[in-house]
């Protein structure tokens, strides 16, 4: 059980899910400091984990060798700005989850270069099965890594990329990905309606095939492809469906929406960094 002092800077929705895996993972509550000014977000963290909470930001940073930054992007110059003589002090590793915040954007409003990774979560994060990507800046060293690493695995399955640019990309396939996979439940169900079943039947029996199609890919030494041909049966029902998938071009269609929001991230990227 590590006793490293970890500080939040915004105690909403992913900020919950990443302390609920670091407590199911063994960490001391008593070394999670979490500010956030809506005494209702405090209140419930302070029930829920029985960890500190402040209403000012820069008192959670006190003696923190780790500093994650769950606001929101619109709210980050100002909030950086603002802990930027305590950080140029203690030096802490900052972890941020905001979506579109550039490091370098952040290291100008801290005014000095600290450590920071870049993380982009996904929501199965509340549930301990989200889908992380991480980048490090040049000042991060292997201990640092190591940290960010583990704080973020506590949250789901985790993996590097090299370059800062591939943030988008994981934003596009796995940070917005939950709503692709929700949307086309959405689609099943309706149309498990619309063939006759009840409403919760045909729920069910979609949530169900989605965790197993989910389960089976992630367990199997076989890519989806060969997956997906072991339910094919020459012939049968399911190639008659996929048909019907292949003549509106699904790939295509995936590709031009995952592209969508990779450009959609540069975009929102430019306007944090321009506006400040
Ligand atoms: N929801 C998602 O799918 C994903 C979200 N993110 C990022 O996670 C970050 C947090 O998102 P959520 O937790 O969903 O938002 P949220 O709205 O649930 O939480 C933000 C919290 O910040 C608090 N806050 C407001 N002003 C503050 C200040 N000046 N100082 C400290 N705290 C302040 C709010 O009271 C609120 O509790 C965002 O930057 C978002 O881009 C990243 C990946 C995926
Ligand atoms: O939709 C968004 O902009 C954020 C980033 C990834 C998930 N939600």
């Amino acid at each position: 059980m590590s006793t490293a002092r970890i500080a939040f800077i915004g105690g909403g929705n992913m900020a919950t899910s990443l302390i609920a895996g670091l407590i199911a993972d063994g960490y001391a509550p008593q070394s999670i400091q979490v500010s956030d000014p809506n005494p209702e977000q405090r209140n419930r963290l302070q029930a829920r984990f029985g960890i500190r909470t402040f209403a000012d930001n820069r008192e959670a940073l006190d003696a923190a060798e780790t500093l994650v930054l769950c606001i929101k992007p619109q709210m980050a110059a100002k909030v950086c700005a603002d802990i930027a003589p305590v950080l140029a002090d203690s030096r802490p590793l900052v972890l941020s989850i905001m979506a579109g915040v550039p490091e370098s954007a952040m290291q100008r409003w801290f005014g000095t270069e600290l450590p920071i990774v870049r993380a982009m979560p996904n929501t199965p994060a509340m549930v301990q099965t989200g889908a992380i990507g991480l980048h490090a800046s040049p000042e991060v060293d292997a201990e640092g890594r190591n940290r960010a690493e583990t704080i973020m695995r506590a949250a789901g399955l985790v993996r590097w990329v090299s370059e800062e640019f591939k943030i988008d990309a994981v934003t596009a396939i796995s940070g917005s990905g939950p709503a692709y996979f929700f949307l086309f439940m959405e689609a099943m169900e309706e149309a498990g309606v619309s063939l006759g079943l009840d409403a919760e039947t045909a729920r069910l029996l979609t949530i169900q095939t989605a965790l197993g199609a989910a389960k089976m890919a992630m367990e199997s030494n076989d890519p989806p492809s060969r997956l997906r041909e072991q339910v094919t049966s020459p012939g049968g029902t399911t190639e008659r469906a996929l048909s019907v998938f292949n003549e509106a071009d699904l790939h295509t269609l995936v590709a031009k929406a995952a592209t969508a929001a990779r450009d959609r991230a540069i975009e929102l990227s430019r306007t944090l960094s321009e506006d400040t």
